[in-house]
């Protein structure tokens, strides 16, 4: 299980081994790792390391300083870098280190909008040795040419000392790389590719704690990390600007406090994904109750039977329309198709929303009254979709983890609306992890929050964060299936709590657990199913047995 730490408990658990003298060290191995990831990066750009060109972008901190010496030591493989430094002092010994390798070195003037100047005489033109010289504006001189030409930029502006977004003067020189490659720059003339952007423990402009952006950002190709994964690279939106990420331990696992974050891995998924035993029949191995479909929205049942179908589940018992159990039927004969009620119906736990409709009928207030049945039944539940206007309301009062709600941000916003409280869809998009927190303690349930990297919190606070899917999921009847998916799971682990804590997670987290292993499987298949290309919904589920499969650990070799 891979665990992200707030930027401040970073530094916290920092603070001992700084007050003992190691803070030169923890640097130094930080900047090993950095430079050994470029190294790995420029090998597989361009075969080989040597004669490589980088620019780094290096700010007052100890963030600017671990790139320096990170440069310095790829410099002496024979890497030609250039350092961008800042008017506001660079970290000397770093600086030194740098320029005794034979570094170049430019520094940004302090001005944020200081007009462009041909003439030699402003300073423009990179300093070869240990010169350093100011340049007097910032778009279109010549340490953005190199910038164009480099094979890798290092973003080293700032780390987990920052306070918002950049400044002047490296807002504007981060604007001015941003427009030119807008703009196409570099062109065939230079080289054809724009440079791969590193960023040195998270990008500039990402709030380590919550993941909120502070344009501008460069987005990264490669985020390399030090001590631990900080929680902002693994939320939305930032893990968005981060690329992908390479922690490097830096020998701080001892003073790290409780984790704000959790992502499961392909290891976790492995031991907590049910399988039946030898003593086993189809009611031990959980039966799921789905109420969702209505004449508007038939397919959003067929999706979502189809989703707990692939996950194993031991049977499903339908409850709506009867034209949605006739289409149902077609493509999954397997399915126990009623219009009865839900007492009438034994379960382990339900499924409720998808596609239900919002119309006035007395077909669509019939299923909604199915959700309400099934949420006072007390069983473990999902509620999705159409459902999510039912519940929050009225559970607020009292804690309700085994309630799993399933919003996207346009649905979150709208939740938050019912419990009377102002926070617009574009909020929630920038700040995930705060709302769907505050979702969670509001209503007491489990909340997974859907996007790119999907985001699970229980009303216990603890929250897992996945993020294995593809942007080819966003196609509708995606979160049917995934609701379908995790359906299932709940109705055959909810009651193992034996087999989370093998895996760590406590018994009143196994519902988030439960979910955000749902995500997973989910994304998984996403990737399955796409190859690279487009998916519809459908295909999800046919792609999750497979997934599955490729999940259960290797047997011993006989
Ligand atoms: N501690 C350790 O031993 C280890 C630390 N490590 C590394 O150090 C990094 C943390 O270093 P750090 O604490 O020096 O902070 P850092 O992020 O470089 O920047 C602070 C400077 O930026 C300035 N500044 C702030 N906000 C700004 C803004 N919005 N726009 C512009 N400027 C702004 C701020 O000025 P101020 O706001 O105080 O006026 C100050 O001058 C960490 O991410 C990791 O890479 C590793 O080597 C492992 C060992
Ligand atoms: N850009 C993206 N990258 C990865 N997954 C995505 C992306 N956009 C959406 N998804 C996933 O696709 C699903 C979409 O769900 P939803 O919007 O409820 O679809 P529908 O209601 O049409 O079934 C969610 O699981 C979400 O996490
Ligand atoms: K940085």
């Amino acid at each position: 299980m891979q665990r992200a730490f707030s930027g401040t408990g970073i530094r916290a658990s920092e603070e001992p081994l700084l007050r003992a003298g190691q803070g030169p060290v923890l640097m130094q191995r930080a900047a090993h790792g950095l430079a050994t990831e470029v190294a790995r990066l420029l090998a597989e750009q361009r075969g080989r390391v040597y004669g490589a060109r980088i620019v780094l972008l290096a700010g007052p901190g100890n963030n600017g300083g671990d790139a320096l010496y990170a440069a310095a030591s790829l410099v002496r493989r024979g890497v030609r870098a250039t350092a961008v430094l800042s008017p506001a002092g660079t970290h000397e010994q770093a600086l030194e280190a740098f320029r005794r390798a034979g570094g170049r070195t430019c520094t940004l003037a302090p001005e944020a909008d200081a007009v462009p100047k041909a003439d030699a005489d402003t300073g423009s033109g990179l300093t070869d040795g240990d010169g350093n010289r100011t340049y007097a504006a910032i778009p279109e001189q010549d340490w953005l040419a190199e910038a164009a030409a480099a094979d890798v930029l290092i973003d080293a502006i700032l780390g987990t000392g920052a306070h918002g977004g950049l400044r002047a003067p490296w807002a504007a020189a981060v604007r001015a790389l941003q427009q030119n490659a807008a703009a196409g720059k570099p062109d065939a003339l230079v080289k054809s590719r724009a440079p791969l952007i590193v960023a040195c423990d998270l990008p500039s402009g990402v709030d380590a704690n919550t993941g909120e952006l502070h344009e501008p950002v460069l987005r990264a190709a490669l985020t390399v990390t030090f001590g631990a994964a900080k929680t902002g690279l693994l939320v939305p939106p930032g893990e968005g600007a981060a690329g992908r990420l390479q922690v490097i331990d830096i020998g701080l696992s001892d003073g790290l406090e409780d984790p704000v974050l959790r992502r499961l891995d392909a290891t976790d998924l492995a031991l907590l994904l049910p399988s039946p035993g030898r003593d086993d029949q189809k009611y031990t191995r959980g039966v799921l109750g789905v109420v969702a479909g209505s004449g508007q929205y038939p397919g959003a049942a067929q999706l979502s039977c189809a989703g707990a179908l692939a996950c194993g589940v031991g049977m499903i018992r339908y409850l709506g329309p009867e034209s949605v159990g006739a289409l149902i039927h077609t493509s999954s004969p397997e399915v126990v198709c009623s219009q009865g009620s839900v007492d009438e119906n034994h379960v382990q736990a339900w499924l409720v929303g998808p596609g239900i409709g919002n119309a006035d009928g007395s077909e669509a207030k019939q299923q909604l009254q199915r959700c309400r049945d099934a949420y006072d039944s007390g069983l473990p539940m999902v509620a999705d979709a159409g459902a999510l206007t039912v519940f929050p309301a009225r559970s607020s009062a009292r804690m309700i983890p085994h309630v799993i709600l399933t919003p996207h941000a346009g649905e979150l916003a709208q939740l938050f609306q019912r419990l009377d409280r102002d926070v617009s869809r574009t909020q929630i998009e920038a700040n995930g992890m705060r709302y769907a927190v505050e979702a969670a303690k509001l209503t007491g349930a489990t909340v997974l929050l859907k996007g790119a990297t999907t985001l699970v919190a229980s009303p216990h606070g603890t929250v897992f964060s996945q993020s294995e899917g593809t942007p080819w999921l966003a196609t509708a009847g995606s979160g049917d299936t995934l609701a379908g998916i995790i359906g299932a799971l709940l109705a055959a682990l909810a009651a193992q709590t034996a087999r989370f804590s093998s895996v760590g997670i406590a018994a009143e987290d196994r519902w988030a657990a439960i979910a955000a292993a749902g995500a997973s499987l989910h994304g998984r298949a996403g990737v399955l199913a796409a190859a690279g290309g487009p998916l519809h919904a459908t295909a999800l589920a046919t792609a999750v047995p497979e997934v599955w499969r490729n999940l259960q650990a290797p047997g011993p070799v006989i």
